[in-house]
């Protein structure tokens, strides 16, 4: 996971270009993860009009380059989408190590209540998930981690591993570890959490990416700031996990709604 500074003294250009070396840099690696809106910086509400990008814009363009010159999977962490109707949207995107686009996942929890984010993005609406030679990957984008029935729902679609990136501020960084490993252990899954590190539109941000394994066991953490974090885990513990302590074999559907 490559837990990137995000400043504003930064220019996204050059950050753009760094990212896309640090992603060459992991040549053997199965999979790369970037965290949330890491070129505009995830709080920095005023660049997101400026900064969003079509789809299949410099970004994506720069990562299925840097994806396929270092034949990994590449979890390109998210961009500010501008779709076809103008909508702005808080987009991850997952690319093959051949650089093609095998997925794009539309945040839909977006932080901020009435202001930031909540405002200036639309929702998406489909969860998604990815299969990769060892595992399926769920995706999920920083505030989404705080609904757990998200995380169900790509469980019952087949994920084994979680992916969330983000850009989650040092001031509830205990929400973040905690909810990781919520995640994990409620779902029996690995989860991949990878946050950025610096200080932009005057939020200092956590890092602490965290690989945690589906017993809820920090296999990895990040210290606060930039920082490649390597793990070598076995995804195909998954399945033993949720044979020798089926509890999601134990769940009860249908209880969403009181009983009169
Ligand atoms: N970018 C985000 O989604 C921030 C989420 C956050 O700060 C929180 O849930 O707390």
């Amino acid at each position: 996971m490559l837990q990137v500074a995000v400043n504003e003294d930064e220019p996204v250009e050059s950050r753009r270009r760094r990212v896309a070396g640090l992603v060459r840099d992991q040549a053997g690696a199965d999979l790369v993860v970037l965290p949330e809106l890491w070129t505009t910086g995830a709080f920095a509400y005023e660049e997101f009009d400026g900064g969003a990008e079509p789809l299949r814009g410099p970004t994506l363009e720069a990562m299925a380059k840097a994806a396929s010159d270092a034949g990994v999977w590449l979890h390109a962490g998210s961009v500010p989408e501008r779709a076809p109707d103008g909508t702005l949207y808080n987009t991850s995107l997952v690319l093959s190590p051949s650089g093609d686009l095998a997925a794009a996942y539309r945040k839909i929890h977006r932080f901020g209540f009435d202001k930031g984010e909540a405002v200036l993005m639309g929702a998406g609406d489909a969860l998604v998930t990815v299969r990769l030679p060892h595992t399926t990957l769920g995706v999920a984008t920083c505030y989404d981690l705080r609904f757990p029935e998200l995380f169900r729902g790509l469980v019952d679609a087949g994920a084994e591993t979680l992916v969330v990136p983000a850009g989650w501020p040092e001031r509830r960084r205990d929400h973040w570890t905690l909810l990781a490993r919520a995640r994990a252990v409620e779902n029996q899954a690995f989860v991949l959490a990878c946050g950025t590190a610096g200080t932009h539109a005057g939020v200092e941000q956590a890092g602490h990416s965290m690989v945690v394994d589906p017993w809820g066991e920090v296999l990895a953490e990040a210290g606060s700031g930039e920082q490649v974090l390597t793990v070598d885990f076995d995804p195909t513990t998954v399945a033993g996990t949720r044979e020798r302590f089926p509890a999601l074999k134990d769940r009860v559907l249908g209880l969403d709604r009181p009983r009169r």
